[in-house]
């Protein structure tokens, strides 16, 4: 089974759920949710379900109008029922990495005004612990005037190599949906980190928008495996 086929499957499964009628969704990033967004328009044509959807970026947004599904805002809606996002890494404290696709600040936004966050990916994003599987390391997000002191203190302070992310298709940095840049830091896997001292200290850095930690947010994920099954992974913490 394909990569993509893996994602489908988990995506489809957590729509099948995790959507009711008259619900308010939030509508997370990346390669994976797009199977979601499938599944989510073709339940709403089959069962003419009455949905509200919250995008967590300008991808997200477009998936949204090209299903010809209900787009709508926190402003609008600042209660959700449900997130349904992709992640890069899951550990087994259901502590993950975000923001591969840049989309984190908005991600986190969204899924914090939901009642659950439910994540969709494929066996490989299954870790045991942090930085297993995903070796691109935890994307921060930064005001563009400050990304030198902040790559200097982060790398003083808790070790590894921070990264100025770079843009694919233009000559220098990636910019997020919402103006800023993005550091990559590559942690030191060898030391253990305790993640929510981590990212709480991470934030107190002035000039930190956000980082791709997500700690006691997810409800559940599903991971579409080699064999076509579908694993599930639940939170202790999160209701
Ligand atoms: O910024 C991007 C998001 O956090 C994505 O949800 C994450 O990178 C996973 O993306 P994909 O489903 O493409 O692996």
């Amino acid at each position: 089974m394909s990569l993509n086929e893996a994602k489908r499957i988990a995506a489809h499964r957590a729509v099948d759920e995790w959507v009711w009628d008259n619900a308010a969704v939030g509508i997370g990033s990346g390669s994976t949710v797009v199977f979601a967004v499938e599944r989510l328009a073709e339940r709403v044509k089959s069962e003419n379900l009455q949905i509200a959807c919250v995008p967590t970026s300008f991808q997200a947004r477009q998936l949204i109008i090209e299903h010809k599904l209900k787009l709508s805002d926190l402003d609008r809606n600042p209660q959700l029922d449900v997130a349904i996002d992709g992640a890069d890494e899951v550990d087994n404290d259901m502590i993950l990495i975000k923001g591969g696709g840049g989309c984190l600040l908005q991600e986190k936004i969204v899924a914090s005004c939901a009642e659950k966050l439910i994540i969709v990916a494929d066996y490989t994003k299954n870790s045991k612990k942090l930085g297993d599987q995903y070796k691109k390391g935890i994307p921060i997000e930064v005001t563009p005037m400050a990304y030198v002191p902040i790559k200097e203190r982060i790398q003083k302070r808790f070790g590894g190599n921070v990264k100025l992310r770079m843009a694919i298709a233009k000559a220098g940095p990636c910019v997020t949906d919402n103006g800023n840049f993005i550091l990559d830091w590559e942690f030191d896997n060898d030391k253990i980190y305790k993640w929510k001292e981590v990212n709480h200290d991470l934030v107190m850095i002035p000039g930190v928008v956000e980082t791709g930690l997500f700690i006691n947010m997810a409800t559940i994920a599903y991971f579409g495996m080699p064999n076509g099954d579908v694993t599930t992974q639940r939170s202790d913490t999160t209701t």
